[in-house]
Order: C-alpha cells, then structure tokens, then sequence
C-alpha cells in the first residue's frame, strides 16, 4: 500500500481558534475539512515541508512551531502518517491560495464539521484546553470559601479547565462542592474533573475524574462511566501506567520549585522532556509553573501547563 508522510499544521491565534480549510472535491478526502499541510518530500525536514506547504497553500511563513502528534492511519487506497505541529505565530495573513475556503474554529466548533477520518485524535486532543488550574486547599465543607475561590479565577484566553480537590470533603458536602464549581464554571467555559475516589466521583455526578498517583498505581484498568480521566504522574513508571490504562491525560511534577512542595527536587525541562517523548499520552508540566510558561512547556513536548497559584486575578 502507498505510504504517505504529511506535515500537517495545527494553527492557533491567541485566543486558541484553529485554522481549518475545505478540501476540493476531486482531492482524496475530497470535501471535507483539514488541518492545512501536505506531503513530505524524500529527504526533506518535516518543519521544511511544513513551512512550504503553509506557505504555497496559505501565503504565511509560520515563526513558531511545536510538535503535538504523530498519526498513523490506514486508508484503504493508502497509509499515511501524519506528522502534527502546533503553529502559533507566523508572518502573513493567511488566505486560501488554492481557492479553498478557510475558517477559524473553536475546539468544540471543530466536531460539527467533516475531518478525514486520521484527524479524529487531533480533534479529540484539541478538546483538552492547555491550561489545567487547579484548587488550593480550602477550608473542609466550606462552600462560600469555595464560591469565592472560584469567583476569583482568571481564565486564560487560551481556555482552561479545573481539577477540583478537596481533602477533608466528602458525601454530600463533597457533591454540593463539586456541583457549585460545574454550575459557576460551565457558563465560562470551564469543565471541571474532580480529584477523589472513583466511587465519590461517581455518587456525586462527575463526568470527570482525575486519579493521584497513588489510586493509578492501584487501579489494574481504566476506572469506568467517565468521560475524561487522568492522574498525577512524578516518573517514568506511573507515566507508563496511565498510558496503558487508556488515560486521557497526565500530570508530570514538579518542573520547578514550588511552594507547596518546597523539599521536592524539580525536574527541569530537559527531564520532563526525556520522560514523556516517546508517549502518546498528553502530559501536562506541573510544579512552580503559570500561565506564561506555556510556549516553554509546548517546546519540551507538554500538552499544557497545570497549576495552582497564578491563575487567580491579582496572584
Ligand atoms: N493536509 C492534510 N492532509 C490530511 C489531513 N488528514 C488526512 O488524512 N490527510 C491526508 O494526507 C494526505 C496528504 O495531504 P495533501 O493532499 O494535503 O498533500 P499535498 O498538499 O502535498 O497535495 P498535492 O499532493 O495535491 O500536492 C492526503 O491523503 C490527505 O487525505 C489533514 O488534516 N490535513
Ligand atoms: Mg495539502
């Protein structure tokens, strides 16, 4: 079967709309929508032909670019691997030189169009935002302290969602906590997943759950009826298990000193970049980390970047 290797760029304004265009008709795949990019010459560099085919089929000349996946995918006619880059800041203003009409999409946008069929782990990767914030310890069972945390959040352009933890709640106090923080967020935007057991998770309404490592190491399969689950990862080994389980995503901590865990040896991005290169799961950098540290967890391989304090309005 034919072999095809495709640069294919995923192209994010500041505000994280992507940059989708229609395939003609009488193209393979013809019709439907696309990551812009086409084939890799023999011999040539993937960002090279990147950079080419975003420039003859948009008139731009991408400046900042950071891999995000790789597909590989079986057509019937074909076998192509698509080699997936992040393209967040470029010369030009894109046009469809070609004629093909473009759109700039949501995340969410990006399920009501037709994609090829590869493209179906790039939409469901798009959907996890690149910021995870996530709760400081608050008072047990106090609800208005919670109402007011959460008021106080500053929501990155670039979207965010919230790992709620509450250590010390539990039964109705912890479904109430966790029902306020769906209600107060969801109109931003902000999906919430929340850290407990599987089993209060599942009593108290959560669609989403985020495991510690302690409870990934435990679980022999992926624990089920959530939509999204993922867990807090320090090394190679629990990083490997929750690839395994079929996990949405994983936390990697700490990539710098912090404040809350202040005996805790940082990882530096060199190590983080080591540790989670050769997976498939999106790894989001925790530890000492905002938001203004995104473009440097992007080039060490990161999905995101998770964190506590400087995602709070005056922090
Ligand atoms: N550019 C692009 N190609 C994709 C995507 N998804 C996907 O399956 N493909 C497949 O990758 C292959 C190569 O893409 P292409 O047609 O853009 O190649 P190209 O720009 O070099 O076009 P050309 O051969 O007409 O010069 C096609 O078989 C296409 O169906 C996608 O999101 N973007
Ligand atoms: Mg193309």
């Amino acid at each position: 079967m034919k072999r095809i290797h495709v640069a294919v760029g995923v192209i994010l304004d500041a505000g994280q709309r992507i940059l989708v265009a229609r395939r003609a008709e009488h193209l393979h795949q013809g019709g439907c929508w696309e990551f812009p990019g086409g084939k890799v010459e023999p011999g040539e560099d993937v960002t090279v032909a990147l950079a080419r085919e975003l420039e003859e089929e948009l008139a731009i000349v991408p400046t900042a670019t950071s891999p995000l996946m790789r597909i590989h995918h079986d057509y019937p006619d074909r076998h192509v691997c698509l080699d997936v880059h992040r393209v967040t800041d470029w010369r030009g203003e894109p046009r469809g030189v070609e004629g093909q009409p473009l759109a700039w999409l949501t995340a969410p946008e990006l399920a009501h169009r037709r994609f090829p069929e590869a493209n179906l782990p790039i939409i469901r990767r798009l959907g996890l935002p690149p910021f995870l914030i996530i709760t400081r310890a608050l008072p047990v069972d106090d609800l208005e302290a919670l109402a007011g945390w959460l008021d106080q959040l500053a929501v990155p352009a670039r979207g965010a969602w919230l790992q709620l933890r509450l250590p010390g709640w539990s039964g109705p106090a912890f479904a109430e906590g966790l029902k306020l923080a769906l209600g107060r967020l969801g109109p931003r935007g902000v999906d919430v997943t929340a850290n407990a057991a599987p089993e209060e998770v599942r009593q108290a309404g959560g669609h989403a759950l985020h495991l510690t490592a302690r409870r990934l190491m435990a679980c022999q399969g992926r624990p089920e009826g959530f939509a999204r689950v993922g867990a807090s990862c320090h090394g190679p080994e629990e990083l490997a298990h929750a690839q395994a389980l079929g996990l949405d995503y994983a936390l990697l901590s700490p990539v710098a000193a912090t404040r809350s865990h202040p005996g805790a040896v940082p990882l530096g991005w060199a190590r983080f970049q080591e540790w989670t290169a050769g997976l498939a799961l999106p790894v989001y950098a925790l530890g000492g980390l905002g938001p203004e540290a995104l473009g440097s967890a992007w080039a060490a391989g990161a999905h995101g970047v998770a964190g506590i304090t400087g995602f709070r309005r005056g922090e």
